[in-house]
């Protein structure tokens, strides 16, 4: 299965990061479309961060260019690529550790209201800032958690808090980077789920080392190796070409 430009909602030509010579990403091509969870996978070093530091604008491309919705944003920078809507998540430090799940999850929704009204999606117009913020705790598992200070929660319910933060901006594509680092089963599987559902009418990028997750969540698959792309397709394609496996072996971490 292959993406054509025309289905991408987010695209990358000819993507090049050098480092002080050094080749991290090279003329990579890459379509990611509307609606779908996209994995970006591959053995240590192959460039999985590079490529989404490079997509999400904080990093600068040697060469390529990256096309949002049709509009070249290889030039745009990180705050205004988040105002067009391509959001990245998992910056811990965006949580508060001191004021409670609800009032983070409150400073979001106001600092969203700041960022302009292209976010607002129609149907949620009406709704107060109360009433969607306790929308997007229940969206993320944590009613019961609302009055507790964000400091007290566990690490993968922290990463559900900070998913309400991201999704209070109400971006249409969300980018993680190692959504599950750190987590036990237990929260794997919470934050699985709610991945799942935020995607329902969003598209979602993300750099995944664990294979079940990619598996059991992603509709398509880029494997990197040595900063270019060694195989795409879905998730059964990608994990029985061989030179995928081979890529793989000898690096256990992964
Ligand atoms: N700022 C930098 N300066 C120099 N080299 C870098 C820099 N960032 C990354 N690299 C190199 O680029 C290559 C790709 O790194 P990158 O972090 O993108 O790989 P990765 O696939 O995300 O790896 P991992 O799975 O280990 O996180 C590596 O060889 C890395 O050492």
């Amino acid at each position: 299965m292959s993406v054509s430009p025309q289905e991408a909602i987010l695209s990358a030509r000819g993507l090049t990061k050098e480092f002080f010579g050094f080749t991290a990403v090279n003329s990579v091509d890459l379509d990611v479309r509307e609606n779908t969870i996209h994995a970006l996978i591959g053995p240590n070093g192959a460039g999985k961060t590079t490529v989404f530091n490079l997509l999400t604008k904080f990093l600068t491309p040697t060469s390529g260019t990256i096309t949002f919705r049709g509009k070249d944003i290889t030039k745009v920078k990180p705050a205004d690529v988040a105002r067009l809507g391509l959001v990245r998540s998992f910056q811990i430090s965006a949580v508060f550790p001191h004021l409670t799940v609800l009032d983070n999850v409150r400073v979001a929704l106001q600092r969203k209201a700041h960022l302009g009204t292209q976010f607002w999606r129609s149907s949620r117009v009406l709704h107060t800032l109360d009433d969607r913020a306790h929308e997007l705790i229940e969206a993320v598992g944590l009613a019961e958690y609302a009055n507790l200070d964000a400091a007290e929660l566990s690490y993968g319910r922290k990463r559900a808090l900070e998913i309400a933060t991201t999704l209070a901006l109400d971006p249409p594509v969300l980018l993680f980077d190692e959504p599950m680092a750190g987590m036990g089963i237990e929260d794997i599987g919470r934050i699985s789920a709610l991945i799942k559902r935020i995607a329902r009418d969003r598209t979602v990028v993300m750099v995944e080392h664990n294979l079940n997750v990619v598996a059991d969540l992603c509709d398509y698959v880029t494997v990197l190796a040595r900063g270019e792309i060694l195989a795409e397709g879905d998730y059964e394609t990608v994990s029985s070409d061989a030179r995928v496996r081979e890529a793989y072996m000898g690096s256990e971490d992964d």
